[in-house]
């Protein structure tokens, strides 16, 4: 509920300012997650759309989900700090360059630092599964163009992030011509999914020296494992950890339920723990503070 005084897109603009920066963002996917990042401490969040198709619809990250789904997410993560920079995935714009421009006009509207747009058909997938199937060269060029002419035409500081999925069906060189055409395009970021090295990924920042570069790492994926270390030395200036969340959530819940399901009770962890930790991470001393000073009485019994 802070004012902001800068945009997200403003605020992760003025980071890149500083060449010896690397954004490091872990994925989230909806407000808890959300908000034990912006706890943490992140400069930056971004919002993945495999954990937003698990999270908010139970299925996995295939092209299932819609604009509407992404924006109403994305704008709801963007809202808890504004000034926390969140960039989201916006996959394959969701249709020709007018579903594009629609999608970029909505996410600017939210208040998103920056999206990206990738060059796989409608029928998508996780970038790091296998049978991947790409729109030929000017399907993607027209989506890219009409991304970046309605990022123009609607006056916002959103950056906009070239993705392209080449490297699994027609190999690295494919992939780095379209990201070059991209770059004409007038995008601002590159990103080359599922890089298959490190001197690929090395490669990436010597291609395009002089554009942002941005890293997407996954572990068990395709692209070998990086520190943030590694890929500072590299060159890259955005780094997402797009499932970071997914095993520490499937593990601690997995064991808490067969705790419950195998004693009739939960955890004494979790019984000592309450409530309360979960509602002040989501903001209730400051929604408590909020109403007192605007001369509510509602919540002052609540507590801390
Ligand atoms: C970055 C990504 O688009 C995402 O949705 O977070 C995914 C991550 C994943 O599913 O492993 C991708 O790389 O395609």
């Amino acid at each position: 509920m802070a004012v902001a005084p800068l945009t997200g897109a403003k605020r992760l603009r003025q980071l890149l300012a500083d060449p010896n920066k690397l954004i490091v963002a872990p994925g989230v996917f909806d407000g808890f997650t959300a908000r034990l990042a912006l706890a943490a401490g992140f400069d930056a969040l971004y919002m993945t759309g495999a954990g937003t198709s698990i999270s908010k619809l139970g299925w996995a990250d295939l092209g299932v989900a819609t604009l509407n789904d992404m924006v109403a997410n994305a704008s709801m993560i963007a809202s808890l700090n504004p000034s926390v920079p969140v960039m989201a995935d916006a996959d394959t714009g969701y249709g020709g360059p007018l579903m594009v421009s629609r999608t970029v006009a909505q996410y600017a509207r939210a208040g998103i630092a920056a999206l990206h747009i990738e060059d796989q058909v409608q029928q998508k997938r996780c970038g790091h599964l296998l049978g991947k199937q790409l729109v030929d060269r000017e399907t993607y060029y027209a989506r890219l163009r009409a991304a970046v002419k309605t990022r123009n035409e609607v006056g916002s500081d959103m950056l906009i992030i070239a993705r392209t999925d080449a490297r699994q069906s027609y190999g690295f060189g494919e992939a780095v011509e379209r990201l070059q055409e991209a770059v004409r395009i007038g995008v601002d970021v590159v990103f080359l999914e599922a890089m298959e090295t490190e001197e690929e990924a090395a490669k990436v920042n010597v291609i395009f020296k002089g554009t942002y570069t941005f890293l997407n790492m996954v572990p068990g994926g395709t692209t070998p494992n990086m520190s943030v270390e590694k890929a500072q030395k590299l060159g890259f200036r955005i780094m997402i950890h797009p499932v970071i969340c997914f095993q520490p959530i499937m593990d601690a819940v997995k064991k808490e339920f067969e705790t419950l399901k195998s004693t009739g009770l939960c955890s004494e962890q979790n019984a000592a723990a309450g409530v309360k930790n979960a509602f002040n991470l989501a903001g209730l001393q400051e929604c408590i503070a909020l109403d007192r000073e605007a001369g509510g009485k509602a919540y002052a019994a609540v507590g801390d």
